[in-house]
């Protein structure tokens, strides 16, 4: 059974408003998406890496993330497609030589702020029920609102922040993805497409930290979590 990491990159970080693509933006000199991937490449548990990457991106991942960080696990950089479903997709799809029973993390190259732990405790959940999916508890009350009039107040015990990774067997979400894209069923993580034919996702606490990196302010944060962890070390 092999551990196998996809790392969708694909995105065009239109909400980041930077110029270039947010994932290859630097974090005290290193760019996000290699500082994602290292914590995979650190990890005694994980086997292989697939990034996924924008097409005319892909020589430049090559060089300046792949060989620049000298990544020994990346098994292929995969184009990515529209939709962050889509280039999920396309990374399942290039899965060389995969079992059902694999274990398989999507996490996104924007969030550099998983660890150890979270890698650990989601491969743990997904062997034991369908898929593992890192969350945070809800902090403040959330409305339902349509038109600008709120209609409901969720029960806020109830409420977590899907974070990923999220964390399946092999053949559970190559078959949850493939049904998706069969029935035009475009969702907005991994787990929902596993949870709407039934399948049991545990929750994994994950952390606050763990952002994905998506407005300009979420840089600030990221620098200061950065600067936070280097006074402790
Ligand atoms: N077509 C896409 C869209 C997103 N992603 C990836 O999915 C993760 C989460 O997506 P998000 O933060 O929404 O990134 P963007 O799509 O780049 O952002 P925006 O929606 O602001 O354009 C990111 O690592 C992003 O690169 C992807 O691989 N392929
Ligand atoms: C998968 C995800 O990061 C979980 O929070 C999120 O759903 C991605 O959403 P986006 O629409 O790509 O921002």
């Amino acid at each position: 059974m092999k551990v196998i990491a996809l790392i969708p990159a694909a995105g065009m970080g239109k909400r980041m408003g930077a110029g270039i693509n947010k994932q290859y933006l630097l974090l005290s000199g290193t760019p996000i998406v290699a500082r994602t991937i290292a914590v995979f490449e650190a990890s005694p548990l994980v086997d292989d890496i697939y990034v996924i990457t924008p097409e005319a991106e892909i020589p430049f991942c090559r060089e300046q993330v792949v060989a620049a960080h000298c990544f020994t696990k990346i098994r292929a950089i995969v184009p990515g497609g529209a939709e962050r479903q889509h280039s999920v997709l396309n990374g399942l799809r290039a899965v060389r030589d995969a079992a059902a029973d694999d274990v398989v993390l999507v996490h996104d190259g924007v969030r550099p702020f998983v660890t150890q732990e979270m890698i650990a405790n989601s491969i743990a959940a997904a062997k034991t029920a369908d898929g593992g999916l890192v969350a945070v508890p809800v902090k403040d009350t959330v409305k339902i609102a349509a038109d600008g009039i709120v209609c409901g107040t969720p029960q806020r015990d109830t409420l977590w922040l899907a974070q990923t990774p999220q964390t399946f067997r092999y053949g559970i979400i190559r078959n949850a993805y493939e049904q998706a894209a069969g029935e035009g069923f475009l969702g907005t993580d991994d787990s929902s497409l596993v949870e709407r034919l039934g399948g049991k996702v545990q929750v994994v606490v994950g952390d606050y930290r763990n952002i994905k990196i998506t407005t300009p302010e979420d840089l600030v944060l990221a620098e200061a979590f950065l600067s936070e962890s280097n006074q402790k070390a």
